[in-house]
């Protein structure tokens, strides 16, 4: 790998939290510079409810230190194929830990959703989804990737991210912006996914994982061979230096890949 990822460490929620502010309202930045919206992709799991503590911390009062939500457009990284106010949903819980809290004086972000009127058929969800990407990221010229601002990922326990894991065939699917799984083998078994070319292709990369329970798969995706066949160490091999990694030292102990300082 010529570009290596940017590794930050930090000892407590609160400061992953707050790094992670920074370098969201950074991005949100430059993507004002490129047109004027911000367009990004989130997972579930873990990361909404750090991303909540870190976008919902008050600001120091200048417009570079805001999240101009009024002018974010939200995406799903990964969902699974359920109602949205189901337990499992993706949305749900970006609802549940961010959306909902989000004060109604600070604007509120577009975001799309799965389309849950052909919840029976997976490949049917993915397509649909991939036909929302296309309407709002190519409008009237054709783009043949999607270019998101920044896409917020999770480290599964296995080095999963998005819904692609190791070993499965959707590693290698390069004819779609997004796909669709029907043998998860995290619960629950169906879900839709961003292919691996489109998680790469975006401006920025951030995984989020924190916590003891990711010590073991971080050191194995960051210090190991091995991890670099696996979905996040994929990532990591294809994204280079557009990926950073925001880390608590519970999840890096035992991690000798090199860390930054500050970003
Ligand atoms: O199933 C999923 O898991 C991953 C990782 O979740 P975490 O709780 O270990 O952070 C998540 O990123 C993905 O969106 C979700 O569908």
């Amino acid at each position: 790998m010529s570009k290596q990822p940017h590794l930050y460490s930090d000892s407590s929620s609160d400061e992953v939290a707050a790094r992670l502010r920074k370098y969201v309202l950074q991005a949100q930045k430059s993507a004002f510079a490129r047109h004027q919206k911000f367009q990004i992709a989130v997972s579930g799991g873990s990361l909404p409810a750090t991303l909540s503590k870190a976008l919902l911390s008050p600001d120091n009062g200048t417009l570079d230190d805001k999240p101009q939500f009024s002018k974010w457009e939200i995406f799903f990284a990964d969902e699974r194929a359920v109602p949205l106010d189901h337990e499992d949903s993706n949305y749900g819980l970006l609802k549940k830990d961010l959306l909902d809290k989000i004060p109604p004086s600070t604007g509120s972000p577009q975001v799309f959703p799965i389309d849950v009127e052909v919840l029976d058929n997976t490949q049917e969800i993915a397509d649909r989804y991939q036909k929302v990407l296309s309407d709002q990221f190519a409008g009237k010229d054709s783009v043949r990737l999607p270019l998101f601002d920044l896409i917020l990922l999770g480290c599964g326990p296995d080095g999963h991210t998005c819904s692609l894991f190791p070993g499965h065939e959707l590693l290698r699917k390069t004819d779609s912006w997004t796909a669709a799984i029907e043998d998860s083998p995290k619960p629950p078994k169906r879900r839709i996914t961003l292919t691996l070319p489109v998680v790469t292709h975006a401006d920025q990369i951030a995984f989020v994982a924190t916590g003891g329970g990711k010590k073991d798969i971080l050191k194995k995706i960051l210090d190991s061979e091995d991890g670099r066949s696996l979905p996040c160490g994929l990532v990591n091999e294809q994204g280079g230096d557009k990926v950073s990694w925001f880390t608590d030292s519970a999840a890096t102990e035992g991690v000798s890949f090199p860390q930054k300082g500050s970003l």
